[in-house]
């Protein structure tokens, strides 16, 4: 550890993304890990972090104080739950460190905690933190733009473990999001989440989204152009959740020598039109 590497507080850090977190910190130059928290009450609290993440000790005690863990580090990476988040989002504008949000989904009312916060922390926020999705929302958004809304349909499905508790994934929504960009249409009232029983035929214009959960899968989605006697689709796997812990840390370094404000992984990235 050099005493210039960026002090790194994760959250929910016995999680999936948690653990995946420590030992992406551990491996990676120019970061270290400050601090692990849980919620109170929780049976990790005390434990050592590097142990819970597979590396043996390192010396880090899991805690229930985010705050205390904050004020010492100059970033926080966080992958929980959307309550937590808005709390933790609090929490970090009043240390005036990094905020790296992963959580999905998050309400309007969350998003909007989260851009008060960024009055005074730097909050960088995706619904996918990796490379390869970001890209391949660029790519959606050019198809989106090429292929014209009448005669070409576009569906986004996604597949993840048994475990994810929201739908669609935060990376569909994300994806949605670039294809009504290059349609320059509003997601919110051009989607259709849900089709069951006599839907009638499909709406012209519309991005539909359908949603698989099994297993132990990582993250499938795929955009789908459908026109008459042709499709074109464009898809991302992910086989690693390294993928995503690899593009947080990216965001907390890069956020480092940012102004207060809220930022997304194209910004990142260098990615932005
Ligand atoms: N943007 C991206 O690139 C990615 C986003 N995600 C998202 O990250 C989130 C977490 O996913 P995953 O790791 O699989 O989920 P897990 O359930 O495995 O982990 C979440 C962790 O957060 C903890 N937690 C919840 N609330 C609090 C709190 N108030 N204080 C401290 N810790 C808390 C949980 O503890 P407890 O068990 O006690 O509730 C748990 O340890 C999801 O929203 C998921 O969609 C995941 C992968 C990539
Ligand atoms: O919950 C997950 O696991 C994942 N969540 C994110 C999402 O909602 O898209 C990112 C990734 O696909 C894994």
């Amino acid at each position: 550890m050099s005493t210039a590497d960026m002090k790194l507080v994760v959250v929910g850090a016995a999680g999936r993304m948690g653990q995946t977190l420590i030992r992406t910190i551990h491996a990676m130059p120019g970061v270290t890990l400050s601090a692990a928290v849980e919620r109170s009450g929780s049976a990790f609290i005390g434990r050592d972090a590097g142990e819970i993440a597979g590396l043996g000790p390192t010396g880090i005690l899991v805690t229930d104080d985010p705050l205390r863990a904050f004020v010492e580090a100059e970033g926080v990476l966080d992958f929980t739950a959307p309550a937590a988040s808005v709390e933790f989002s609090g929490l970090a504008a009043q240390a005036r460190i990094v905020h790296v949000i992963g959580t999905t989904g998050c309400s309007p009312a969350d998003e909007a905690r989260f851009d008060a916060a960024a009055r005074h922390a730097r909050v960088v926020k995706s619904g996918n933190m990796s490379l390869g999705v970001n890209l391949l929302g660029v790519l959606v958004q050019q198809a989106a733009r090429a292929l014209p809304a009448a005669g070409w349909d576009l569906e986004i499905l996604e597949m993840h473990h048994r475990h994810k508790v929201d739908a669609p994934s935060g990376t569909a929504l994300l994806l949605g999001e670039a294809a009504a960009r290059g349609r320059g249409i509003d997601l919110e009232s051009q989607s259709v989440r849900v089709r069951d029983g006599h839907t009638g035929p499909r709406p012209e214009g519309t991005i539909g989204f359908a949603t698989l959960r099994g297993g132990s899968v990582i993250g499938e989605h795929s955009v789908i152009l459908a026109g008459e006697g042709e499709s074109v689709t464009l898809s991302h796997s992910a086989t690693d959740r390294s993928i995503f812990a690899r593009g947080a840390v990216t965001a907390a370094l890069w956020a480092r020598s940012q102004k207060p404000g809220s930022y997304s992984m194209l910004d990142v990235l260098g990615l932005t039109a």
